[in-house]
């Protein structure tokens, strides 16, 4: 598969007009052939395996809030990266979620070709799915590459994405308590 890949980088620099064989692109192929492979290790995933039955029972039914976790995705129009950080709550119903797994299930969606609201979705129905809680909320900020470094080249432009399921999407003064966490920094 790597060779598969890198072989297209090759052609893909030759119809850049460059030389692949030159010394310092002899090798480029298969390195960005693995990066890509790298950035969308994602697919080769599963929400069983990173979870890796770490969910524990707890009387807790108070909201969880896990900030502030740095996401590296790819533009699926662009194939370019958009950088951001994700904000991860929950309202546990008997059963809490290993501290860590919040992580990993950013990093097995935002690594695969994506646009941002669809990650956002995919993260908080999974987060649902292994805790089956009352309620999750999640917030994605990122800044694109795709707007930045070409296309309408705005530096500063953030998008913020949000999903609210359960009682964050039903009660107000939770999805308030929630928005309250995020902000108060
Ligand atoms: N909603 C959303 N749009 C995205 C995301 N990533 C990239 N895009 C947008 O996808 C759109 C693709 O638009 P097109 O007109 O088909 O492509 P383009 O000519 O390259 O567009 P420009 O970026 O405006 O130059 C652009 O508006 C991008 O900003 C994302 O995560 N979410
Ligand atoms: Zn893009």
């Amino acid at each position: 598969m790597t060779e598969e890949i890198a072989n297209h980088y090759r052609q893909i620099l030759q119809a850049l007009g460059e030389d692949p064989e030159r010394e310092g692109l002899r090798d480029t192929p298969k390195r960005a052939a693995k990066a890509m492979q790298f950035l969308n290790r994602g697919y080769l995933q599963s929400l069983e395996e990173i979870v890796n039955g770490a969910v524990f029972e707890s009387e807790t039914d108070e909201m969880v809030l896990v900030k502030d976790i740095e996401l590296y995705s790819m533009c699926e129009h662009h194939l370019l990266p958009f950088i951001g950080k994700c904000h991860i709550a929950y309202l546990p119903s008997g059963k809490v979620l290993g501290l860590s797994k919040f992580a990993r299930i950013v990093d097995m969606y935002a690594r695969r070709m994506q646009i941002q609201e669809n990650l956002t979705r995919q993260i908080a129905e999974a987060v649902l799915q292994v805790t089956n809680a009352r309620g999750v909320a999640v917030v994605v900020e990122a800044k694109h590459l795709c707007m930045m470094m070409r296309g309408v080249e705005k530096q500063n432009s953030s998008m913020t994405s949000s999903v609210m399921l359960g009682a964050f999407r039903d009660n107000i003064s939770t999805r308030q308590e929630f928005l309250t966490l995020v902000n108060g920094r």
